[in-house]
């Protein structure tokens, strides 16, 4: 029997297709093959009301975890909520406001969580922005670099000690091949000197890529993980800021990947049980990918590091 990939209800059926590499249509990447279950287990997934977030949340609910979808819109997440919870059958799909434009609203997030949940098994940074015109967020910092990187960046060390305490326990970052072009311009880190909106976006994937790396060594011996990811080229909102983008998504859809398939690569950073102590790397399509050579810069990401702790005002040994 032939199925089309695409249309909510083969979303997340784990044994639609056979094989590791999906549908047939060659854009549709890997599949997470894992039929791991997650009764018991707490999980947040940032930016999880629509696109590449929301399938993962789906995915993460129909295994039984309690999935806090962290979300700027509190409207537009609960109508995913509560869509994921008729469908999976699992009422542990719980809304909290975060917008991390704003450190004050990160902190805010993180202080009700840690007040109301004592266990934290999987944190999912997979909220973000791409060619915005030129902006700053809440507290002055490029929107592209505020929210994809310092924002994740201010999330993970408020809930570290909280992942620790529940270990063995999972970051995943969500980055893109596009940090292949980025570079940390620690000169003129928030574009006030020149500013490109493609490559604003490039240099905050790359900064994904180097905080999981200084991340992953710090976190050695803890039982807690640090990965980080490129989904694929997906049918998303992430393009609304360009007409063009818009345009060309939606022509070419064909050849980019659903949410669903755009998820896998998250999926299997979160639940594969053959990454239980795989820490560090950077995955797409399932399986280990090449980071550019500016993604392996252990110096750069130790500056990167300390600059973010200062732009932030935090100290993180
Ligand atoms: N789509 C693609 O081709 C690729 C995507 N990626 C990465 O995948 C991740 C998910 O993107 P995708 O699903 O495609 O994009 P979407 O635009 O569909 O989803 C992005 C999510 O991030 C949320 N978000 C944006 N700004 C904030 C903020 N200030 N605070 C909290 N949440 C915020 C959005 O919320 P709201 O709906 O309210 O705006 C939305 O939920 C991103 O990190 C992106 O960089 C990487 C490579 C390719
Ligand atoms: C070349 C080309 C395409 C591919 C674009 C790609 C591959 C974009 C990748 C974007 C990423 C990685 C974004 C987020 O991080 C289209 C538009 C399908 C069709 C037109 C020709």
């Amino acid at each position: 029997m032939s199925v089309s990939p695409r249309g909510p209800e083969h979303i997340g059926d784990p044994d639609r297709w056979g094989d590791t590499w999906g549908s047939g249509r060659y854009v549709a990447g890997g599949r997470c093959k894992s039929t791991a279950r997650l009764e018991g287990k707490v999980v947040i997934i940032t930016g999880a009301n629509t696109g590449i977030g929301k399938e993962t949340a789906r995915d993460l609910a129909r295994r039984g975890a309690r999935v806090i979808v962290a979300c700027r819109d509190t409207a537009k997440a609960e109508a995913a909520a509560s869509e994921i919870r008729a469908e999976t059958g699992n009422q542990q799909v719980i809304v909290k406001k975060l917008d991390l434009a704003d450190t004050k609203s990160i902190r805010e997030f993180a202080e009700q969580f840690l007040a109301e949940e004592k266990e934290l098994h999987i944190l999912i940074n997979n909220a973000g922005v791409m060619l915005c015109p030129y902006s700053k967020t809440a507290d002055g910092f490029e929107t592209h670099l505020g929210v994809n990187h310092l924002g994740h960046f201010l999330l993970t060390f408020l809930l570290l000690e909280r992942l620790k305490q529940s270990a063995p326990a999972r970051i995943v970052n969500v980055s893109s091949l596009a940090h292949h072009v980025g570079r940390i311009r620690f000169h003129d880190l928030h574009g006030e000197k020149s500013y490109n909106r493609g490559l604003a976006y490039c240099h905050s994937k790359l900064a994904n890529v180097l905080f999981t790396r200084e991340l992953a060594r710090r976190l050695q011996g803890t039982k807690v993980t640090a990965n980080v990811l490129h989904p694929g080229s997906v049918h998303s909102d992430l393009v609304r800021h360009s007409l063009l983008m818009m345009w060309l998504w939606k022509l070419f859809s064909f050849f980019l990947k659903t949410p669903w398939e755009g998820a896998q690569t998250s999926i299997y950073c979160a639940v594969a049980e053959e990454l239980n102590s795989v820490t560090g790397q950077y995955f797409s399509d399932c399986r280990p990918a090449y980071v550019s050579p500016r993604g392996r810069d252990d110096e750069a990401a130790k500056k990167l590091w300390s600059v973010s702790c200062e732009l932030l005002g935090i100290q993180w040994d």
